[in-house]
Formats: C-alpha cells, sequence, structure tokens
C-alpha cells in the first residue's frame, strides 16, 4: 500500500485556514494533520476546538489531530466533537495512558499515541492492542521548519518489528522532506505528515507528489 501524506496546517496560511485545507484536500494529500499546542506541554501555542469546528467543512478527508498538551484527557470529547477522527496524544504528557486511549476510543475515535524523540519505543507495549497509530516524532514538538532527527529512523523500524501483524499505522511527523522520505518509508512509515515541504510553494500538488514519489 502506497504511503499516506498528511500536510500539517501549522505551516499553512492561518488568515485563510478553510481555504489552505480545501487547497490540500484538492492536491491529493490523504489526511489533514493538525498540531494542537498549549504552551505547557510544548513552547508554542496554536489552536483548539473552535478553530478545528471552523475548517470541518472544507474538506472531508480524514482530520488526524495531534494534541500536544497536558492534560489530553479533559479535552478529548471537545476534540471529537469538533471533527477530529483521529486523536492522537503523547506518552509523555499522559499519567495515563491506557485510560486516555480507552477515551478516544470510546468517542468512536480512533486512538494515536505519539513519542517525542527522546522516549523509547516499550512505553506503548500494552496499548497495542487499542490503539490505530504510533506517531514518531522527528523533531522536538512545537515548531516547524526543524531538521529531522536520524536516530528516529531506528526508532520506526523498531515500532514495524513491535506491530507486525496488528492493523497500526506508523507515523512520522517533523522535518519530513521529499530528499528524506524515501529513508523514512523504508524504514517503516506508513503515514508522512509534512508541513514545510508542503507549504513551502503554492504548487501543493508537486510538493506532495514529490514526498510520494521520494526515491534514494
Ligand atoms: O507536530 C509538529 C511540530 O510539533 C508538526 O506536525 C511538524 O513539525 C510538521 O512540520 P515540519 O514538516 O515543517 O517539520
Ligand atoms: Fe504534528
Amino acid at each position: 500500500m502506497s504511503v499516506l501524506i498528511a500536510p500539517s496546517i501549522l505551516s499553512a496560511d492561518f488568515a485563510q485556514l478553510g481555504a489552505e485545507v480545501k487547497a490540500i484536500d484538492e492536491a491529493g494529500c490523504d489526511w489533514i494533520h493538525i498540531d494542537v499546542m498549549d504552551g505547557h506541554f510544548v513552547p508554542n501555542l496554536t489552536f483548539g476546538p473552535p478553530v478545528i469546528k471552523a475548517i470541518r467543512p472544507w474538506t472531508k478527508k480524514v482530520f488526524d489531530v495531534h494534541l500536544m498538551i497536558d492534560p489530553a484527557q479533559p479535552y478529548l470529547e471537545d476534540y471529537a466533537k469538533a471533527g477530529a477522527d483521529l486523536i492522537t496524544v503523547h506518552a509523555e504528557a499522559d499519567k495515563h495512558l491506557h485510560r486516555s486511549v480507552q477515551a478516544i476510543k470510546a468517542l468512536g475515535k480512533k486512538a494515536g499515541v505519539s513519542l517525542n524523540p527522546h522516549t523509547p519505543e516499550n512505553v506503548i507495549e500494552y496499548v497495542l492492542d487499542s490503539i490505530d497509530m504510533v506517531l514518531v516524532m522527528s523533531v522536538n514538538p512545537g515548531f516547524g521548519g526543524q531538521s529531522f532527527i536520524d536516530s528516529q529512523l531506528e526508532k520506526i523500524a523498531r515500532i514495524k518489528r513491535m506491530i507486525a501483524g496488528r492493523a497500526i499505522d506508523i507515523q512520522v511527523d517533523g522535518g519530513v522532506t521529499a530528499d528524506n522520505a524515501w529513508k523514512v518509508m523504508e524504514a517503516g512509515a506508513t503515514c508522512l505528515v509534512a508541513g514545510s515541504a508542503v507549504f513551502k510553494t503554492k504548487d501543493y500538488a508537486a510538493n506532495i507528489a514529490a514526498i510520494r514519489n521520494s526515491k534514494g
């Protein structure tokens, strides 16, 4: 199966977010990656449920909501109601990861767990039966436009072995470009997030295709 491309709207023009979401949909993306930051778990602030609700009518594609907030659990229902299809929480921001994953599933949404670059993959061992996606952060979360951390390639490969036989996506987020996407796919990624590499020029279709067709 071909890799899923999820442009991060963190790099979109916030003054016309609805039109930007429509544009990446028409440019051939698979999912829309939505970075929610709280200025506490990460040193940056973005947007919350009202903005997600406002852009929901602009596309039918999957809203992949990456919660970089601590705590996440009190807000899961708000994100589900705003239009999230898949909700990802950070293992580092959650003392009760299993409970949060169960709560996302009880809301009828797909559940993801994200790991910061320093976090070993074994923390997800006991939630593997309940999750739909592992998000491997290949930059330290908080900002777009950072460089890919190469040590995460080994982690992606380890996770691929760990989840063998299960229907779990491996999403990789941070510093993914057309130059390095092939390595990330080769390691085992099934979904690539790209912010700056998609929004760097107005030809979003060409930028998405370049990542999808990346070769070493
Ligand atoms: O979660 C994120 C940052 O915390 C973003 O999704 C990520 O950084 C994407 O941006 P870029 O492709 O420019 O690195
Ligand atoms: Fe993200």
